[in-house]
């Protein structure tokens, strides 16, 4: 199957500052992709190259195997955004902008949701009178999301979507993301929240400095790191601690019967990420290149295995 976003040798820049360099992805179908990165690394800019408002100076995207710069409103129907900047206007109520978004997709899709469901799925329904400029940071954030969700798309292109949401508003929102991922969508997603990555992603991209310095699953990434992990226990009243790289092989050479208070502490997806984005200032000091985990993209594991 061709992948749902590709984008090969991608260059971008504003004006005489270059963002992107030589930047290539693929996401394949189901897979729920994480891009992970410092602030100002270029994860928004790239986002707008794949959905073809920013155009690459060279390289090219894809996005369903066409041109987004081209594409129709049926290529529109079968994606759902949150994007950064978002402008609409604030005297509409919320279910006036939900219903003039919905009106536009039907003219591309019959799968399109009802406005009143959407609204309840994201724990809006109560605001549905409200104005938009009534609305709180994470109510708009949301109602955001809300809009992603109407046409029922086969992709999800997410940027930063649960930034300023309460942990439960987040919890949801991420059941309804998963829930679009059972019904077989494919989703690309920025965030800087690690245990959402943690939770949500079959696989993760990590940028630095308009490059990707990192792209594997989060125990990939995990592993990745040379810190090892370290099992503590006490044995005749005295406490040990051995630092391993392969703690399961290691348990079987301890008496389990002799032994008591045995923990095993393994890295953690933020202690790899920070190593990771260090990594870019070492090697530039260094002269060396960055630390990069990649996969070849035909073993690239679908959303529906299990996650770590
Ligand atoms: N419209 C613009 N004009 C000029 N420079 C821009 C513009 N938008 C972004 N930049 C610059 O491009 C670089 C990448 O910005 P971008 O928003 O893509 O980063 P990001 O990784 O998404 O950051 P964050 O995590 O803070 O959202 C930054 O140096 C930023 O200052």
């Amino acid at each position: 199957m061709p992948p749902v976003i590709s984008a090969r040798g991608v260059d971008f820049a504003y004006g005489k500052n270059p963002v992107l360099h030589d930047l290539s992805l693929t996401v394949q179908s189901g897979e729920v992709v994480c891009l992970l990165g410092p602030n100002g690394v270029g994860k928004t800019t790239l986002v707008e190259n794949l959905l073809g408002s920013l155009r690459p100076h060279s390289g090219s995207v894809r996005v369903f195997g066409a041109d987004p710069r081209r594409a129709d409103a049926a290529f529109w129907a079968r994606i759902g955004l949150v994007q950064q900047n978002w402008s609409d206007h604030a005297k509409w109520r919320v279910k006036d902008q939900l219903e003039w978004i919905r009106s536009m997709q039907l003219t591309a899709s019959v799968r399109v949701a009802d406005v009143a469901e959407v609204l309840d799925a994201v724990g809006l329904a109560d605001k549905a009178d409200s104005r938009l400029s009534r609305l709180s940071g994470g109510q708009r954030r949301t109602l955001d999301f809300a809009a992603a969700l109407l046409g029922r798309p086969e992709l999800l292109i997410l940027d930063e979507p649960t930034t300023g949401l309460d942990p439960a508003s987040k919890a949801r929102l991420h059941d309804l993301i998963m829930d679009r991922v059972d019904d077989d969508a494919t989703v690309l997603m920025t965030t800087h929240d690690l245990s959402e990555a943690e939770r949500l992603a079959s696989r993760v991209i990590i940028m630095a400095a308009g490059r990707i310095i990192a792209d594997g699953t989060v125990a990939e990434l995990r592993e990745g790191l040379s810190r090892e992990a370290e099992v503590t226990w006490v044995q005749d009243g005295e406490h040990h601690v051995h630092a391993t790289a392969a703690p399961e092989r290691f348990l079987q050479q301890l008496d389990l019967d002799a032994i008591s208070g045995l923990t095993v502490t393994r890295p953690t997806l933020e202690e790899a990420y920070l190593a990771l984005v260090s990594q870019p200032a070492e090697a530039e000091q260094n002269g060396t290149d960055h630390l990069t985990i990649r996969r070849d993209p035909a073993t690239t594991p679908t959303a529906k295995e299990p996650r770590t």
